[in-house]
């Protein structure tokens, strides 16, 4: 077998691109491929086309709706500014697909076409057999890069852009020794995503960094000028960090660990917040102020959601124990833990106020994605409240402005260990008045702007508060609402309580309109 990968990932300094000592141009690339139309690839490869018009971009996938979807004008998510990336208005015609970008499901032709491969596949957490639970399932991007060996007739960049435990790209590269055809050379980079959905094509546009990680070989640092050289269109060359292929791996895995952490560590605070009357928007505010801590991605919730936090820092924890180091998994395993006990203890809350009873009450969810800005529901906060709701005997009313009933359907029944509850104790409605009509409580779950009543700088604030427009709203929510609160007062059951899961209302308007209001990490005889 000639296909030559070479194995040296021995330590390489952190260098941002320009640093590096080659003086001869960067490979250019002129065909790319991303395998993989999800969040990540539909997004990533759409703004890529967009700053490089000389390039061909083709994102392929095997689901045939998915793909579809991406070809119409109902994109398949729901994302700021995307269409606008995906079908740029130019030369005076509004809504042209970019001419360079290409949604397509012959991914044999398309891998065997391109020069440079990016994986987007999902990495989900397994669930079957060893490490079900824990551990990262590759077979996705086993299956990708097999085909990739089998199809390819000339030599690839392949790029990890999922996101994988450490040693991924060795996996890889075994797959690639076994399939791939004589002469054809394959060079495997690791090249982390960072964007959070709800502000992707902003975090695309201007991301913090670009990471790059490379064998320190010549092929591999090579590989590595190439890709950066598709980013130089439009990030700062300080911007493009070239690592080791392994540093890289690990450090995509870490950055979501310490992000999670970092809720969890707020939202454990928050508890002792509510138990000695503190305010935990304060005490954020507080510890934000100190440079070395920051403000951001300490706002206090519900609970943590989102198809990534959790099953990374459950593939950290596993990486950890299967090597052996049981006090670094149990670290990072009270992430986790931390994250149930908050929406365990959210609920709790809920059912204590309602004076221990939720039978025959009415509780109106207002939001079901993880997150404002996005459709996405994946490790939602909202699906394990609900089923605990459920089980308490409460009729449950659901409005999402992005979320489609037969998702909520779909995610609720899926989880719960009573299915029964959710087709009959649930109903799920177009309008927050809908869902509020009758209720005794509104429970809020997700952090939409139309629930707020704060002004748009005060919402602004908080750091997952913000959003892509800086709390400007658009001319159709300005149109629609913000929500009236008082309206809401006069379709409710007395006595009216808010259970703000996101502190994103100001109680001292709506108790002046009779609501009793209940925040995370704040207690009312506190405030
Ligand atoms: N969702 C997010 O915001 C972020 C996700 N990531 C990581 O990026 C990766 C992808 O995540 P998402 O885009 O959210 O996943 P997704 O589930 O939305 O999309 C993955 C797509 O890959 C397709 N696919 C799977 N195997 C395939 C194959 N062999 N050939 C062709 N298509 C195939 C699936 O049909 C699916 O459409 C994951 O590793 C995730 O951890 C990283 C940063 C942000
Ligand atoms: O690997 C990934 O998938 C991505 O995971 C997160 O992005 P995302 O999950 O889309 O969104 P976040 O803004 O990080 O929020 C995650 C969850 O934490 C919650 N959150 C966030 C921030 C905060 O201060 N408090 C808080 O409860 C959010 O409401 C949401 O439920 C990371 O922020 C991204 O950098 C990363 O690329």
């Amino acid at each position: 077998m000639s296909t030559s990968l070479r194995q040296d990932a021995g330590p390489m300094p952190v260098t941002p691109l320009r640093a590096s000592n080659d003086t001869k141009p960067p490979k250019r690339i002129t065909k790319v491929c991303c395998v993989g139309a999800g969040y990540v690839g539909g997004p990533t490869s759409a703004v890529m086309a967009i700053k490089n018009p000389q390039i061909q971009v083709t994102v392929v996938d095997y689901d045939a709706k998915r793909i579809a979807a991406w070809q119409s004008d109902n994109l398949p998510i729901f994302e700021p500014g995307l269409l606008g990336v995906v079908k740029p208005a130019r030369d005076g015609i509004p809504n042209n697909r970019a001419p360079n970008l290409f949604f397509s499901t012959d991914v044999d032709r398309c891998i065997a076409e391109a020069e440079l491969i990016l994986l987007s596949v999902n990495t989900p957490t397994k669930m079957l057999g060893q490490g079900a639970g824990h551990a990262s399932e590759l077979c996705y991007l086993e299956s990708a890069v097999r085909k990739i060996g089998e199809v390819a007739e000339s030599s690839k960049i392949i790029v990890e852009k999922s996101t994988v435990p450490c040693r991924a790209a060795e996996t890889l590269r075994d797959v690639l020794r076994a399939t791939g055809k004589p002469g054809v050379d394959f060079e495997i980079l690791s090249n982390p995503e960072f964007l959070a959905e709800g502000t992707a094509i902003q975090n695309l546009l201007e991301p913090d960094r670009v990471l790059i990680g490379s064998l320190n070989t010549p092929q591999g640092l090579e590989a590595a000028r190439a890709l950066a050289a598709i980013y130089t269109s439009w990030v700062d060359a300080e911007r493009i960090i070239t690592i080791n292929l392994y540093s890289s791996e690990l450090a995509k895995l870490a950055a979501n660990a310490l992000l999670a952490q970092r809720i969890s560590s707020i939202n454990a605070l928050s508890a002792m917040c509510e138990a000695v009357g503190a305010d935990i928007d304060e005490v954020s505010f507080a510890v934000g102020l100190d440079k070395r801590i920051g403000s951001r991605m300490l706002k206090a919730s519900v609970g943590f959601g989102g198809s990534c936090f959790r099953k990374d820092i459950l593939s950290l924890a596993y990486i950890a124990e299967s090597l052996h180091l049981f006090e670094v998994a149990e670290y990072w395993r009270s992430v986790i833990n931390i994250n149930e006990y908050q929406k365990d203890r959210f609920t709790r809350r809920i059912v204590r106020c309602l004076f221990n009873s939720l039978s025959n009450k009415s509780l109106a969810i207002l939001g079901f994605a993880y997150k404002k800005n996005t459709g996405d529901t994946r490790e939602t906060a909202a699906i394990t409240v609900i089923n605990n709701l459920l089980a308490e005997g409460a009729n449950v009313r659901v409005y999402d402005p992005q979320v489609k009933e037969s998702q909520i359907r779909r995610d609720l029944e899926g989880s719960s260990a009573s299915p029964h509850l959710v087709r009959d104790k649930l109903t799920v409605w177009s309008s927050t008045y809908e869902a509020c009509a009758g209720a005794d409580a509104v429970v809020i779950l997700t952090e939409w702007d139309e629930f707020s009543n704060k002004s748009a700088a005060a919402a602004a604030a908080g750091d997952h508060v913000q959003d892509a427009r800086n709390g400007a709203r658009t001319e159709e929510e300005a149109a629609n609402g913000p929500m009236s609160w008082k309206r809401v007062s006069q379709i409710m059951r007395k006595p009216m309580y808010v259970f703000d899961g996101r502190n994103v209302v100001d109680p001292a308007p709506l108790e002046a309109l009779g609501f009793r209001v209940e925040s995370v990490g704040k207690s009312r005889s506190g405030s």
